[in-house]
């Protein structure tokens, strides 16, 4: 199945868009709940990925857990089902979850004495875990690989006995994402602390308090129409909610990086407005470091090609363990429609050009940000998008959302 998106589905001059609630809060506090069950959340997000763990939680006695392709629930849920003495799970996933490894999360939890064996292949799901009681709280993992391990293990650290410590090792990885992980634990009383290379939590010896939380809108969906605004005419605008001034999310940083594609944002009460301000300069090199918000560089490349701007994108090593290698599914795409790019394992660079190739067809190799990061190209050109479905797993809504802004879509 596909979809076209018609060329010149110009956004009417100004749009409104409420995005669901962030994928990456939702999946630890549903986590948190879990534990804690004085919280209540409000604005969950409604991607597969969060309805996946909302599920896996509500099912206590299940013998198998199958979390799809949801990144986060399978670390996540690794940890917290370490924990649940008396329980046997096996603990799946997709077909690229297991190519996704997981083997610097299960040697830390086996040091703090975790019972996890793998299923198929040593070092990636799925997993057996049987719950019991983790007596250890020191430990020293790799940090440069994903932060993900590092969040899991940081969400149950207030349930051990002793609390935790956690020596990083190595260039750290998606920090704001565990400083998120800190933020929230520091939110319902849990104590921490994040000093260099060391992150410790203490034991949680107090109830936690009856307290609502509210997640907020998800900065990583806003990022397609920071990508839409930029390659709109000048004074086109959108607004989004609801956002926060003070994010707990680490791509918040859109709003200082789309400068450089001459869009500026506003923030009013709960909600973002985004306006094309300036026009780009065609000679202007793009240059970024991405290592601290790594789901906004699909984004960002297909902007920068709209644009023909040339840019070096760094930080990027962590691409070829997501949803598929993204910097192969990038290359290989934007190629497609005329892009010269080059790639490395950590880096893409893309040269300028000014001419865009129609009616190409975008693979989205199971990977919701190619087809969401590809779509906005529909202003320069008519394109078709494979699998459009994918982009359920963290934003089900957006080609309805894409289709109320003024895009052509069939
Ligand atoms: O903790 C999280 O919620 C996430 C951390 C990041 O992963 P890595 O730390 O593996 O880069 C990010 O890419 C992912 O979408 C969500
Ligand atoms: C990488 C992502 O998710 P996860 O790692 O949680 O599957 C993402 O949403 O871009």
């Amino acid at each position: 199945m596909n979809i076209q998106i018609l060329k010149s589905s110009k956004t009417s001059s100004t749009s409104s868009v409420t995005i669901t609630g962030s994928k990456s809060e939702s999946n630890r506090l549903l986590l948190l709940k879990a534990m804690y069950p004085t919280i209540d959340i409000e604005n969950v997000s409604n991607s597969d990925d969060s309805v996946l763990m909302q599920k896996a939680l509500q099912s206590p006695n299940a013998p198998i857990i199958d979390i799809h392709h949801a990144g986060t629930a399978m670390r996540f849920l690794t940890a917290y089902l370490s924990i649940q003495e008396g329980r046997e799970v096996v603990l799946t996933g997709s077909s690229r979850m297991k190519e996704r490894p997981i083997g610097i999360l299960v040697d830390a939890l086996r040091q703090l004495g975790a019972d996890i064996q793998y299923i198929e292949n040593e070092g990636f799901p799925p997993l057996t875990i049987k719950g019991k009681k983790l007596t250890e709280s020191k430990v020293t993992l790799k940090a440069d690989v994903s932060s993900q391990y590092i969040s899991a293990l940081l969400l149950i650290a207030s349930k051990l006995e002793n609390g935790l410590e956690l020596t990083l090792d190595g260039k750290i990885t998606s920090v704001p994402y565990i400083k998120m992980t800190l933020g929230l634990l520091n939110e319902i009383g849990v104590e921490t602390s994040f000093n260099n290379n060391v992150v410790k939590v203490k034991p949680k010896t107090t109830q936690v308090k009856p307290q609502t939380l509210v997640v907020e809108s998800d900065w990583s969906s806003a990022s397609y129409y920071f990508s839409i605004v930029a390659l709109s005419d000048i004074g086109t605008e959108i607004k989004l909610s609801s956002y926060k001034k003070n994010s707990l999310q680490g791509d918040s940083v859109l709003s200082g990086l789309y400068k450089e594609f001459g869009v500026a944002t506003s923030f009013e009460n709960n909600s973002i407005t985004l306006k094309k301000v300036q026009k780009t300069d065609s000679s202007k090199i793009i240059e970024f470091d991405l290592r601290n918000a790594p789901d906004i560089a699909q984004t960002i490349a297909v902007t920068a090609f709209g644009l023909g701007l040339e840019s070096e994108l760094t930080g990027l090593h962590t691409l070829k363990i997501k949803e598929t290698d993204r910097l192969v599914a990038l290359k290989t795409e934007l190629e497609k429609f005329g892009a010269e790019v080059a790639i490395t394992d950590e880096s893409l660079h893309l040269k300028s050009s000014d001419n865009i190739k129609s009616n190409i067809s975008v693979d989205t190799y199971n990977d919701h940000r190619m087809a969401m990061a590809f779509a906005p190209l529909g202003l320069k050109t008519t394109l078709k998008i494979n699998d459009p479905k994918v982009v359920s797993k963290s934003y089900p809504e957006f080609w309805n959302d894409l289709d109320s802004i003024g895009f052509k879509i069939k």
